[in-house]
């Protein structure tokens, strides 16, 4: 796909697709909960819609109708056997926690997913869940799918999450569900907290003490109404965009600002964007709101530690934004960067430096300096990495030459709309 450099502002206001965590937690939680469960702003994304299909093979009954989707959800011990292995496509989510929640059933499932989820690491769930009772078998001794797993009476055990993964604490906190006894997972680092907001909202009890989060088990789930609000990791590519665009002026609303990701908002502040946010309401247990971004001169920041979890996804756009700005932008602690649909620190660093920036690739980082406001042009990949494919797009913004993007399908995995978003703005 070829996209024209793009020479104007962004201005406008708009909202954008639901939150892919969340719409990906409401099925679950809906598929184990007693009775109907309706969910609006459904992510179509194909990550979600994988979801959708695993708990359809599982025999749950579920409509979809654009963003309008109902659940009928058939208790915890509901779900049934599958006659034949599930494809979990690209989606790592899915996959994660969906082994957290087969590790209590009584039934042997098979797991497969594209070529770039059969490289993800899944051991990081099945070592605590093999402590919970549950058994696995896979490609290379178990790390990878395909994966088999034989669900079983679990027991509850203590984690400390060796990784500052919101996937792998969600998978312990659902299989602890099942188990008998406490289930405590304790997260040095706090990472998004969307599977506990919305266990409660189904009606489990889940505390917090510190840095422990625990879960009974034996708990019955029940049916609601969720609204999922605008996904803040779709929003932040335009909210990037205008920061770094001279006389932007956006407003993205509905947004969902849960504070566990709301990092990409104060890291653009610390950059010296000008960018307001207002809380309109919550839905449930999550704040929504929007924010109003303007095109501003910005400069260079370090980010690292507590900052990384919360944006996470963030990084690819923050990194061409680093570019934008004056002086240097350093990203440490982020390693986790080098387990998603790429790697992700090795596609930026490529991408980037091919774009005429100056750039280097750290072991759990990067390091950008400023500023190259003009890119180069031409052709580039996606490396099949939807948010890899994003950044590409929005530095259509700061180049004099068309960008050719190969392998922009992917692009579908998380926002669909993201072209047709992005020209209204850009107009
Ligand atoms: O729990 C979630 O919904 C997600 C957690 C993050 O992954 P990790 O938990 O592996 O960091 C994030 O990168 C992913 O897009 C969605
Ligand atoms: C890493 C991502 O998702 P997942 O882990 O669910 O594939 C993402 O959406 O950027």
């Amino acid at each position: 796909m070829v996209i024209s450099e793009k020479k104007n502002p962004l201005v406008g206001s708009m909202t954008v697709p639901g939150d892919k965590s969340i719409s990906h937690r409401s099925v679950m939680l809906a598929a184990l909960a007693n009775g109907t469960t309706t969910i609006e702003g459904f992510l179509t994304g194909e990550d979600c819609l994988s979801t959708i299909d695993a708990f359809r093979k599982m025999g749950i009954q579920i409509n979809q109708s654009g963003t309008c989707v109902t659940v009928h959800g058939k208790g915890m011990y509901g779900l049934q056997q599958a006659i034949e292995p599930i494809n979990l496509g690209n989606s790592g989510t899915t996959t994660r926690l969906l082994l957290g929640i087969l590790a209590g059933t009584p039934h042997h499932y098979c797991l497969y997913g594209d070529e770039s989820l059969s490289v993800r690491p899944m051991d990081r769930v099945t070592i605590p869940l093999t402590e919970m009772g549950a058994t696995f078998d896979g490609n290379d001794q178990g790390r990878l799918l395909p994966l088999s797993v034989r669900g079983r009476k679990l027991q509850a055990i203590e984690y400390t999450l060796p990784v500052n993964s919101a996937q792998v604490k969600s998978a312990i906190l659902l299989a602890g569900l099942f188990a008998k006894g406490t289930t405590k997972v304790i997260e040095p680092v706090q990472t998004r907290d969307h599977t506990e907001r919305l266990l409660k909202a189904f009606g489990a009890t889940v505390n917090k003490t510190g840095d422990t989060i625990a879960i009974e088990g034996n708990q019955t789930l029940h049916g609601i109404h969720i609204e999922v609000p605008g996904d803040l990791s779709s929003a932040a590519f335009f909210l990037c965009a205008a920061a770094m665009k001279q006389d932007s002026n956006i407003t993205m609303k509905d947004i969902g600002l849960n504070p566990t990701r709301t990092g990409v908002i104060d890291v653009l502040q610390r950059m010296g964007a000008t960018i307001e946010v207002h809380v309109t309401r919550y839905i449930g247990d999550e704040p929504v709101g929007d924010i109003h971004v303007q095109g501003s001169r910005l400069h260079g920041i370090t980010i690292d530690g507590e900052d990384i979890p919360r944006l996470i996804d963030e990084l690819p756009i923050i990194a061409l934004v680093a570019s934008q700005a004056e002086g240097t932008t350093v990203i440490k602690d982020a390693e986790e960067l080098r387990y998603k649909e790429t790697d992700r620190i090795q596609a930026v660093v490529d991408t980037l430096s091919n774009m005429g920036v100056t750039i280097k690739g750290t072991k759990d980082g990067m390091v950008i300096t400023g500023q190259t406001t003009l890119l180069r042009g031409g052709e580039y990949d996606s490396y099949k990495d939807h948010r890899i494919g994003m950044m590409i797009a929005i530095a259509s913004l700061c180049t004099n030459e068309a960008i050719t993007l190969t392998n922009h399908e992917c692009i579908n995995i998380s926002y669909p709309t993201f072209f047709t978003d992005f020209n209204e703005l850009a107009q």
